[in-house]
């Protein structure tokens, strides 16, 4: 199904609640698994949470993650521990080109056997799971933090903990951080020091403990981004966002200051998001390893305003739900943007396409490559030109209701 947007030139004042953040639920379903002293509330309901959900319930021999990078890294590590139980861990066509040797190569140096099924370092992987004894391994750091995050949700099950020595530079920092903050609410003592982490064993009859996921801040990019694209004085509400956040995108609350929004926290609920200002730079440079997951949303926000852009530390986007770097390319070079990519960097030129009106009313269809973010970051654009999003039901990866949400500001999709 594709989704023809009708260009609008303004929004409607809205309150959207968003379910929880994927990230912090495929945690800490795979740590209630482990540790049934742990309940969750305000889970997240997108597909690559129900995917983690019913993986962990499941008895078969075969899993199929889909396109859940979360669930196919963690359930790996999972899987490595359930003693004497053999599985074979599959997904998508995609999955199965998204690397994972770096976490294969940690788990067999701690004693696992692991088969590639497929293309060596990459799923189908068979795992015969064990009781591990080993405390200690190095991991390459730089590639994806999930690898390094599937080995701390284990860490406290095995005997000695783990103690895990991370080389190379840091991708993805703050996830990493995320996890550590879990594992320390539901009672487990981790810590990192430069670049190592320890993780201790749960301790004897740990208490119970509820943990409320907050809402998800990758999908609060999509607002932040019709927010910068409406009129001076436009405003949104979301629920339930808080400062402090564990995630990572909450960066979004500064980043998008440039592109003239502001964010007010109200009573750790909700936020308010005002286009406050017009004056915005003509070229921004922003490095973004510590938030790859709104590139996407902030080169279309960019594009949209005619803003140039220098966005660095984007080397995990070619191993993504697509080559997110090509993706941008190919899709923004459609609505006349100049692009060029590296194999970590995507610059755009500024512009003015929109202003005057050239390809203004040009209904241009943008192709999404299996990737929830590419369907929601060009949504917004409707705010400037009319444009069809192609297979418009993949954003049910990480944000199930998007198109609902999106039509109580005022956009108006067809389905097509
Ligand atoms: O741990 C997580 O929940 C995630 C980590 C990031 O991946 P990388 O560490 O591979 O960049 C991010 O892109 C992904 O959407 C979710
Ligand atoms: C990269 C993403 O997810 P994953 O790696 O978990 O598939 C994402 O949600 O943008």
């Amino acid at each position: 199904m594709d989704i023809k947007l009708s260009p609008i030139k303004s929004i409607t004042t809205a309150h959207v609640t968003l379910s929880g953040s994927k990230s912090e639920t495929n945690r800490l379903l795979v740590l209630q698994a482990l540790f049934p002293h742990i309940t969750i509330t305000n889970t997240s309901n997108s597909d690559d949470s129900t995917v983690m959900q019913n993986a962990l319930n499941d008895t078969d021999a075969v899993i199929n993650v889909h396109h859940a990078g979360t669930a196919m890294r963690f359930l790996t590590a999972y899987s490595a521990i359930q003693q004497n139980k053999t599985v074979v861990l599959t997904g998508s066509s995609r999955m199965q080109q998204r690397p994972i040797g770096v976490l294969v190569k940690a788990l067999r140096s701690l004693g696992v056997t692991i088969t590639y099924l497929g293309t060596e370092g990459y799923p189908p992987l068979q795992i015969t799971g064990k009781k591990i004894k080993a405390s200690a391994v190095s991991i390459a750091a730089n590639v994806s933090s999930q690898y390094i995050t599937a080995l701390l949700l284990i860490a406290p099950k095995l005997k000695n903990g783990l103690q895990l020595t991370l080389s190379g530079e840091i991708t993805s920092l703050p996830y990493i951080n995320m996890t550590l903050a879990l594992l320390n609410q539901v009672g487990i003592e981790a810590k990192m020091q430069g670049n190592t982490i320890s993780v201790q064993p749960i301790g004897v009859n740990p208490k119970p403990v509820n943990i409320v996921v907050e809402s998800d801040w990758s999908s609060a990019s999509y607002f932040y981004a019709i927010v910068a694209l409406a009129p001076l004085g436009s405003t949104v509400s979301l629920s339930s966002f808080k400062e402090g956040s564990l995630q990572g995108d909450a960066a979004l609350a500064t980043i998008y200051n440039n592109f003239g929004v502001t964010t007010h926290f109200h009573n750790n609920t909700t936020i308010t998001l005002t286009k406050s200002s017009t004056s915005i730079p003509s070229t921004i440079n922003l490095t973004l390893n510590n938030t790859p997951d709104i590139a996407q949303t902030i080169a279309t926000t960019c594009f949209g305003l005619g803003v140039g852009c220098n966005l660095t530390g984007l080397h995990t986007l070619k191993i993504k739900e697509t080559d997110r770097l090509q993706a941008l390319k190919t899709e923004l070079q459609k609505l006349g943007a100049i692009v060029t990519i590296t194999n970590n960097s995507f610059s755009m030129q500024p512009h003015s396409l929109f202003s005057d009106n050239k390809n203004a009313n040009k209904v241009v269809s943008i192709a999404t490559y299996n990737d929830h973010r590419m369907a929601m970051a060009f949504a917004p654009l409707a705010l400037k030109t009319p444009i069809i999003i192609e297979d418009a039901a993949v954003v049910s990866k990480s944000f199930l209701d998007f198109w609902e949400a999106i039509q109580k500001l005022g956009f108006a999709a067809t389905k097509l």
